[in-house]
């Protein structure tokens, strides 16, 4: 059986993996729509405001595995689940739909619901919010996402880093989970507002905060963090579908 409809915002690729674990690696993307978050500096309000929901589609298992397979030529590959929060809706079906086809999956979560499926996944991203995004940070769903996890997927911890309180956020979270790999990137401060398909992006900003994070990184010896930027961001800036 395919299951509920999964609400999509849209499904695009085969582009590049933009950031942490798996980047550089050719991926396909569906982002669903809705979001339980609202991050000051979100780059993606289109699939997280309510306003833009009548862009959002309910797909069946189906409809959306046709879309993967169109834009792969049915040749499989790392298929990545973001949003909104994906975590919101029913994916365990498509899951085991693209995997009996071959394919791999990866999600994106900021860590603030655990659903059993993430067993089914090959690399669960977990991205809890630093101060600069006005979100609170409950460790304890955090906690809940790594055991449903279990000894599924590779789990990793990816955190967007803008000032020093969200470096320091990174830090002790981190520590918490001494077990998980660790992505820092630098935050993109002028993120695209929701009506936009482009929106100028201030690229040397952005260097300049990958600079002075590689510099606090290496000052304090974390040498078990991966520092990386946004590679899409730094390719085609704030356009949407890349
Ligand atoms: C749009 S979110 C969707 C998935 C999930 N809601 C989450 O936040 O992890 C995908 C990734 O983009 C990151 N992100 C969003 N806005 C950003 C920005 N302005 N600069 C850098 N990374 C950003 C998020 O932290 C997350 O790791
Ligand atoms: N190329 C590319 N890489 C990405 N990595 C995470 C993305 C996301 O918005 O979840 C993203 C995206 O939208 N595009
Ligand atoms: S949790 Fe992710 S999708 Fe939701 S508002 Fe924050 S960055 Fe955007
Ligand atoms: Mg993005």
């Amino acid at each position: 059986m395919s299951g509920d409809l999964i609400r999509v915002s849209e499904i695009f690729g085969p582009t590049i993996q933009g950031e942490g674990v798996l980047i550089g690696q050719p991926t396909v993307f569906v982002r669903t729509g809705g979001c339980d978050y609202r991050c000051s500096w979100c780059d993606s309000l289109h699939a997280v405001e309510s306003a833009y929901r009548d862009t959002w589609t309910a797909m069946s298992v189906p409809d959306i595995w046709a879309e993967v397979e169109r834009l792969s030529g049915k040749s499989p590959l790392m298929v990545s689940l973001s949003g909104g929060n994906p975590a919101i809706q029913p994916l365990g079906p498509l899951i085991e739909h693209g995997k009996r086809r071959g394919y791999r999956f990866a999600l994106e979560t900021q860590g603030s619901l655990a659903r059993d499926w993430f067993s089914s996944l090959d690399v669960l991203v977990l991205s809890p919010k630093p101060p600069s995004s006005g979100m609170e940070y409950d460790r304890q769903t955090l906690v809940d996402c790594t055991a449903r996890a279990g000894e599924g997927p590779r789990v990793v911890l990816k955190f967007v880093v803008f000032d020093e309180a969200d470096y320091a956020f990174a830090r002790s979270v981190s520590a918490g989970f001494p077990q998980l790999s660790v992505y820092l990137q630098p935050g993109n401060h002028t993120p695209p507002p929701p009506d936009a398909e482009d929106f100028p992006i201030d690229v040397e900003g952005i260097m300049g905060r990958m600079h002075w994070l590689i510099d606090r990184v290496m000052a304090d010896r974390w040498f078990a963090a991966t520092v990386l930027p946004q590679l899409h961001v730094l390719l085609w800036g704030n356009r949407r579908g890349v």
